[in-house]
Parts: structure tokens; C-alpha cells; sequence
């Protein structure tokens, strides 16, 4: 179990008015729950799944898994506690000169695992869960980005973790990838026990792989339900952000100008035109 206590990070960086980038927060996510977290941008989405892992310690408020309070351990009590906290990230976050086994290997040589029998034995594990046992002396640059995610899921995993930490892990891929990357983090939670929190700006991967929805504005939780509720068509958040965000589509304000009335001074100029957004 995970449970945040009115956790708050601010940013205070000199000389600049300080952010609070997460307000008072409570949270409690079920051991072998999936958990979704859903914003916009700028909400706090990823400073707070940062905060499980203290990657971003908190600025006030308690972080426990299973009932210890991570901001409370010394540092090499908070290393042994990490191996249990896998995390996964947007942009893979690969070491381009290392193979894919040596990749899966890192994290068991931070975790401490100093042998390389077990930790080869280990990263072998971890790529069969992941079916890419084949690639493990591929370079990254010769993976496709769901092959990229899944080795960085595997090295997630090969310390054998309790909790994994997604944070926007299917945004740089295409809707088939990204279906292929859901289907393996349902089946490590179901397989594996393994409890999942996801940041994400995209419903459907809420939909599809969630259980529990947390939708985050200016960095409090302002809504939360049961994922389940997106299936029902009457189902309504109650704030506008949750109904906004369970809105199908991308909504365009259409009242801007026409593009033949053009912003005064371009109208004489004989030099081609290239519009912002790429709205022409
Ligand atoms: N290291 C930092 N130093 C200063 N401000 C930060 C830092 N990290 C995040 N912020 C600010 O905290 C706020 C929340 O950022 P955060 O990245 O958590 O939001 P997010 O919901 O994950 O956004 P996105 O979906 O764009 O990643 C933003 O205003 C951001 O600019």
C-alpha cells in the first residue's frame, strides 16, 4: 500500500517566486492496484509521482509503502527501500552505448547486486517478461520505441520491485506501440502483484489500464473515481477539468480570424506567409 499524507513540494528557486508544484495531497493506492493520475500540463502530475520514489522529496508530508515512511530513512536505509520502487519514464531514458542487457543490468548494479552471474541471470528474467530475449545485445538505437519502452520496463523490473512508477509511459508512441506497452504493464500487474501509479494526459490509457483515477489541477487532487465509471456512458465527472478530460477528442477553438484576414502589416508583404500551429 502507498499512502501519501498531505504531502506538498515547493519550489523555491533563487531569486524566483516559489511554485508550489504539489498542495496538500493525500492519496492511498491498494497493494496491487493500478492507480492513474491525470492533468493537464503543469498540474503537478509528475512532481508527485516523483514524490513516491523521493526523487522529489516533499516539502512537507509523510510518503509510506507499506507503512514505512520513506521520508523518514537515512540514506542508505532510502537506497535499499528505492529497490522496491521501479519507475519508467516518457522518454525511455536508455544508455545508448550500452547493450540492452547491459542496459537491465544497471539497475541491479545500483541496487548492489555486485556479482554478474546473478545479475545476467537477473536481466534475462526480466527481458523474458517482457519478450525481448532475443534483443539483449541490441544497442537502443536498433529498437523501435515500444522495444525502447519495454527494455527500460525490464530494467524497472529487475530488481523486483513491489511498486513501478510510470510516469507518461506511452506518450512518445503510436496508438498500436502504446497498446502493446499497456498489455505488458496489466499483465506485470496481474502476473506480478506489482502495484502500478501512471501519470498521463491521455484517457484512454487511464481507460484501458487503471483502476483507480486521480484527476490533478494546480497541483491538489480535485476528483477522483473508479475507472470502471469511464465505461458507463452516463457517467459525468464532477468537476469541469474531469469532464474536459473525459471529453472524446481534441476540442479547437474555431472563433480565432479567418487566415485570409491576417494581422495588419502582413498584408502588403509578398513573402509566403507561415502560420503558427500549422492551422492553413
Ligand atoms: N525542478 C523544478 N524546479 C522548479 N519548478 C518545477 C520543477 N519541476 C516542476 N516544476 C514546476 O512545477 C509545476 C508542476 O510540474 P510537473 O512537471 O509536476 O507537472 P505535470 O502535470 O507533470 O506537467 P507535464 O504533463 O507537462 O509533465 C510546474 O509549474 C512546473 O513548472
Amino acid at each position: 500500500m502507498i499512502s501519501l499524507c498531505n504531502v506538498s513540494t515547493v519550489f523555491a528557486d533563487h531569486g524566483k517566486d516559489p511554485i508550489t508544484a504539489v498542495d496538500d495531497v493525500s492519496l492511498e493506492v491498494p497493494r496491487g492496484s493500478i492507480q492513474g493520475i491525470i492533468g493537464f500540463s503543469g498540474a503537478g502530475k509528475s512532481t508527485l509521482l516523483r514524490n513516491i520514489n523521493l526523487l522529489e522529496r516533499p516539502t512537507r508530508g509523510q510518503v509510506l509503502i507499506d507503512g514505512t515512511d520513506l521520508t523518514q530513512l537515512n540514506e542508505e536505509a532510502l537506497r535499499q527501500a528505492r529497490h522496491q520502487i521501479g519507475m519508467i519514464f516518457q522518454g525511455f531514458n536508455l544508455v545508448n552505448n550500452l547493450t540492452v542487457e547491459q542496459n537491465v543490468e544497471l539497475s541491479l548494479k545500483f541496487s548492489g547486486v555486485k556479482a554478474s552471474a546473478p545479475r545476467r541471470a537477473r536481466a534475462a528474467e526480466a527481458l523474458e517478461i517482457v519478450e525481448l530475449a532475443d534483443k539483449a545485445a541490441a544497442y537502443p538505437a536498433q529498437l523501435s520505441g515500444g522495444q525502447k519502452q519495454r527494455v527500460a520496463i525490464a530494467r524497472a523490473l529487475a530488481t523486483r520491485p513491489q511498486v513501478l512508477l510510470c510516469d507518461e509511459p506511452t506518450s512518445a508512441l503510436d496508438p498500436f506501440t502504446t497498446a502493446t506497452v499497456l498489455q505488458y504493464l496489466a499483465d506485470i500487474n496481474r502476473e506480478l502483484g506489482i502495484t502500478v501509479v501512471v501519470v498521463t494526459h491521455e484517457m484512454e490509457v487511464i481507460k484501458a489500464l487503471t483502476d483507480h483515477v486521480a484527476v490533478m489541477e494546480s497541483g491538489r487532487i480535485v476528483e477522483r473515481f473508479a475507472a470502471h465509471q469511464l465505461h458507463d456512458p452516463a457517467f459525468s465527472p464532477s468537476t469541469s477539468i474531469g469532464q474536459y478530460l473525459v471529453s472524446d477528442g481534441i476540442r479547437i477553438d474555431r472563433g480565432a480570424p479567418p487566415l485570409d484576414t491576417l494581422p495588419s502589416g502582413l498584408e502588403s508583404s509578398d513573402e509566403p506567409v507561415a502560420v503558427a500551429g500549422g492551422r492553413a
